[in-house]
This record gives C-alpha cells, structure tokens and sequence, in this order.
C-alpha cells in the first residue's frame, strides 16, 4: 500500500490550494479528484459564471448606449463558447502546472477517482475504470466540496427546471425564466439574464426583499435594477408547485398578501443554498462525527474530532467561496506540519464581490448585523453621483457605506460598495480590518484623480469631520450618523466657531 504524508480529497480550489501549501513543506501527497481538477471554482461555478457576467456587461453596456428595447443577437452558443475558451485557459494551466510538479519533484500524485474511507488511516481509490486503490495517509484533508439544494417534490431533470449545474448548458436563451432563491447565484443569473435581453426573468424569495442578508440599501439599488432590466422580483412568496408542462415549466405562487398566481415559463432554476458532499465518503469508517450544526464537519478551526483529518472549503458548510476555501485549505496544512503554533483563521474580514448590476462588494458587517449584534457604530455613506470619475464615467448609480466603531478610534468594522469599480476598492478597506488600524490612514493619503476610490476618502473624511462635500447639505446624496441603541445621530453637522477638536482638524495641513 503506498504510503503519503497527505491525502486531498477533492480537487476544487480548496484541495488544489492544500497540494500545493503541502508542497511548500516537502511532503508526499496525492491529490484525488473524481470528476474535473479545479470544481466549482471553474467549471458551472465562479470562472463560468464570471465570464458570462462579463460578457453580459458588455451587452447591457452596449444596449444601454443605442437603447434598452434593442436587441443584440448574440446567440446562446456564442455565449459558451466564450466562457468555454476561458475555462480551457485555467484547466489547461492548473493541469500543466500539477504535471510539471509531478515531473520535476514527484512529491504530487493526482489520482482520478471516489475517495471514500476505510479506516481513519486508510483510503479507497474508486478508479473511473472500476478499479480500486487502498492507500496509507498520516493526514487526510477533505474537500469534496458542496451541491446545489433542490426540494423534494420539484422535478429537476437539468434541461427545463435546472440549477446552476445545468443552466450553462442549455441550447439557446430561453424566452422566459423563473429563479427561485433570490440569493447570491439566483441574483447574479438574473442579473446575466436580464443583461442579454433576450429572457424575461422572474426572480422569487420567500423572504421580504431580494439578498435577505444585505442591508436594505444594498438589497433595494440591486432589486431596482433588476426590474429596470425587466426583471419580475416575487418578494415574501411561498412557491406552492413548480411542474413540467407543455414543454415548459410552470408554476404557482402564494404572495404575502395570500393571493394565488399561475405563471408559465420557459425554463426554471433552482438556486436555494448549497449541500456539503459528505454522503459517500464514509465518514463513520474514519470515526468522524457531525458537528453540532448537524450537516457539517470540521468545526474545530477546520479541523474535526479526528486529529490528523481536516475538513475544508465548501463541505465544512463555512463561507462557499473560492478564496475562503483556498485560504482554510492552506491553514489547514500549516496545522498539519508546522513546527510553530498557528492563530485560528480569522473570517472577519473577508472581502467579497457579487456579480450583479452594478457589482457589489463587501467586506466586515453590514449595519443589519451592528444593529442584531447590539453594536455601536458610526456610519457614513457617499453617492457616486458625487465622486468625478463616476460623473465621467456616466455611471453614477451606486454608494460607498463605512461603518466604523462609535469611539474615538474608529475601527474599520465593514465597508459596502455597490457601484462600477466597486469590487476594486474594497481592497485597502479589508488592509485596514486586517491590521486593525483606525481610518486616518485612508484620510491622509492622496488619492489618484479622478478614481472611484475617492468615494471612499470621503467616506473617511465625513466621519472625521473634514469633508469637502457636507452631509447637512447633500442630505439625499451624503449620510453620516452615530447609530446607537437603534437611534441615529446626525455627525458631520456644520457648526459656528467650532473648536478645531470639534472637527478632529488636528492637523490642518491634511
Ligand atoms: C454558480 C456559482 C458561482 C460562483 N461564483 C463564485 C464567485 O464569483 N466567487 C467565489 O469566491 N465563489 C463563487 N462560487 C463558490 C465557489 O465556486 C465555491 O465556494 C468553491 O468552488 C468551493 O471550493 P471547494 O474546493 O471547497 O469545492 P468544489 O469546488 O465543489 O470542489 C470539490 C471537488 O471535490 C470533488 N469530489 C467530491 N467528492 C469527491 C470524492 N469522494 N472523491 C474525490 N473527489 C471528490 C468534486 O468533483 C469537486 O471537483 C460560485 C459557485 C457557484 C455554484
Ligand atoms: N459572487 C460570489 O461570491 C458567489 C457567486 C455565486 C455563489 N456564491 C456562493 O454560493 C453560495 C450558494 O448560493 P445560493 O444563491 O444558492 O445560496 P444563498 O444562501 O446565497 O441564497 C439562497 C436564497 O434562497 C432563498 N430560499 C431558500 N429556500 C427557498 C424556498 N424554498 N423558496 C424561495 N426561496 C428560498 C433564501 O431566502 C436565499 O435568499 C453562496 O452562499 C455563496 O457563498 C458566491
């Protein structure tokens, strides 16, 4: 039986990460995948859906400027031809650069196959021809990653009720398509949809609003563009069926206010929550045990009640996204073989991005969070219809929002950007989070003119008292406020004679 240091489960970004970190220590590893090396991070998840997101921009760009009812004649053919030339590219470079470890060091070995347990040290190898291989591993790290939820009850054959799985394959755009879950992926794929112009979309929630966990702010500009787009958004509705028919779908709603609708459409898909892969590994033969919140393993700072076995990415039901699964993948591995004590991972400062219209990016808590959480905390909040590079850019539909702590530090605590750009300046807020440094930094700075990012300095110089635009005078563009036991206090007010620690001026000169 070949012996190895550490066996990888699963060959998404979280597993391919933990290869490479253990690389890094001169260990032995085999790496199994049973399907496509690099998972959800490229194929009918973040690369694909990126690529379309991209080229839907440039649709709706290109709509936007010779009119909204134009159409654009892009096939749907076209579109996978596009994101199939972008995943070449990253398999191709994934798969090159495993061979060419392999080759020059021969600590890697990639194996294709069904790993599932026989003992806590002991892993069968399911061949795709049948056949099955028994290795040894001091450490085993699993990441076989998670699956779309779907409900008992809905037929869900991936050609006319799909989820994400099966929605990037279909033949052509459908004239009409009902999401349900108005999530992360049911938001962006009506963003897409709607983008193209050439499906009208329905979007549906059981919940209030659109993105449940944002703040309204959020929620409500990414809804209004939605159905700016055309887009149907079906708030608080509880779906009652959802069937095959007549080549198509339909199905029925009962909306808050207990009135029934019938709505027939084209294709359906599914995209409420994801399911971590953990039936077939046979966990029980390793002895690993579920966690308290019942479908997850791993809970101890990744890894689980066995000591040397590791739970990682998606399948530890933490954050699914691709740089949270790499970043527990690679600490995982440290914990594995470093000979110096290793802190916990920290999730707090995580930035994150969702692909919709325009782009939203996040970092930290959003205020709904202070507010749950009983937390102090000052707010300020700038239009991008006041920063000149969005004016020049004709794009000034989105916000910049920082909370800070409500004392004199004014720890970054989170930041919310929606707009063009949004995604590119969250960057230097989560530097910030992460060395737990105070906002004058950001303050001080010369900013590069004319960027989004000075959007952000005047978010800092608001709550500092020494902005260029006022929020007492730009009431509807600019906000700045104490939110304290739910009450909110007006900051940056203009005063008379106000004393230079009035208005933190302490320096003049910045
Ligand atoms: C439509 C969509 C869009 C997304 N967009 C983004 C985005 O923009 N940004 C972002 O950060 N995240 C995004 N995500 C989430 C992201 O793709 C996942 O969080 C990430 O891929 C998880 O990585 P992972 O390695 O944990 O699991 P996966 O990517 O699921 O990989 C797990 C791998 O394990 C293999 N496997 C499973 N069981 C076994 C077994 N028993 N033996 C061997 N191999 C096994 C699977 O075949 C798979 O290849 C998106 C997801 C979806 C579905
Ligand atoms: N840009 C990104 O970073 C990105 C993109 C896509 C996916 N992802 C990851 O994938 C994960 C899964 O995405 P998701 O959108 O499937 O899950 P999600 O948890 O983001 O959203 C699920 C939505 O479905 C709704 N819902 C649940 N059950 C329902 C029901 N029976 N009827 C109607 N609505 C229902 C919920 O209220 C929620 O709004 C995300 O949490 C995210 O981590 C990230």
């Amino acid at each position: 039986m070949e012996k190895y240091d550490l066996c990888v489960i699963g060959g998404g970004p979280a597993g391919y990460a933990a290869a490479m970190r253990a690389i890094d220590f001169g260990k032995k590893v085999i790496l199994v995948e049973k399907s496509k090396l690099g998972g959800y991070g490229i194929y009918d998840g973040a690369l694909a859906s990126k690529t379309m997101w991209e080229l839907s921009n440039k649709i709706r760009t290109v709509r936007e400027t010779i009119g909204q009812d134009r159409r654009i004649d892009m096939t749907f053919d076209e579109v996978k031809k596009i994101i199939e030339e972008a995943l070449f590219e990253r398999k191709f470079q994934l798969s090159c650069h495993l061979r060419i470890i392999h080759s020059e060091t021969d600590l890697i070995t990639y194996e294709r196959g069904e790993a599932s347990f026989l003992t806590a040290k002991e892993i069968n190898i399911c061949k795709p021809n049948g056949e099955n291989v028994v290795v040894f591993a001091d450490h085993t790290l699993i990441a076989t990653g998670s699956r779309p939820r779907v409900i008992p009850g809905i037929d869900v054959d991936e050609k006319n009720i799909l989820t994400s799985d099966g929605i990037l394959h279909i033949d052509s755009f459908p004239k009409s398509m009902v999401i349900l879950g108005a999530g992360v992926i049911g938001c962006e794929f009506a963003a897409m949809f709607s983008n193209f112009g050439q499906t009208k979309v329905y979007l549906i929630d059981k919940a209030e609003r659109i993105l449940p966990f944002e703040d309204d702010d959020v929620a409500d500009m990414v809804a209004t563009n939605l159905e700016e787009n055309g887009v149907v958004v079906h708030r608080g509705s509880q779906l009652i069926r959802m069937e095959h028919k007549n080549g198509g779908v339909e199905y029925e709603l009962e909306n808050n206010d207990g009135t029934r609708e019938v709505i027939q459409v084209e294709k359906a898909m599914l995209s409420i929550g994801r399911v971590p892969n953990i039936e077939n590994l046979n966990l029980d033969n390793a002895g690993i045990a579920m966690s308290k919140r019942g479908v997850h393993i791993g809970d101890n700072d990744t890894q689980t009640n066995i000591p040397h076995i590791y739970a990682v990415g998606d399948v530890s039901g933490n954050l699914a996204l691709v740089n949270v699964g790499e970043r527990e993948a690679r600490h995982a591995v440290v914990k594995m073989f470093a000979d110096f004590p290793v802190k916990p991972i920290q999730y707090s400062n995580i930035s994150t991005i969702m692909f919709l219209n325009p782009e939203v990016a996040a970092v930290g808590i959003n205020v709904q969070q202070a507010i749950e959480q009983n937390i102090p905390i000052r707010v300020s909040k700038v239009d991008y219809s006041t920063i000149a590079r969005a004016i020049a850019m004709r794009k000034t539909n989105g916000f910049f929002k920082i909370i800070v702590s409500d004392d004199d530090e004014m720890k970054v605590l989170g930041m919310r950007a929606v707009g063009e750009h949004a995604s590119s300046a969250i960057q230097s807020i989560a530097l910030l989070m992460y060395m737990g440094k105070g906002i004058d930094e950001l303050a001080h700075m010369i900013h590069p003119h004319p960027s989004i990012v000075e959007g952000i300095q005047e978010c800092v110089r608001m709550l500092l008292g020494k902005s260029i635009y006022k929020s007492s005078v730009f009431k509807d563009k600019l906000k700045c406020y104490r939110l304290v036991n739910g009450e909110r206090i007006p900051l940056n007010v203009i005063k008379a004679n106000a004393a230079p620690k009035d208005i933190h001026e302490l320096d003049s000169s910045k």
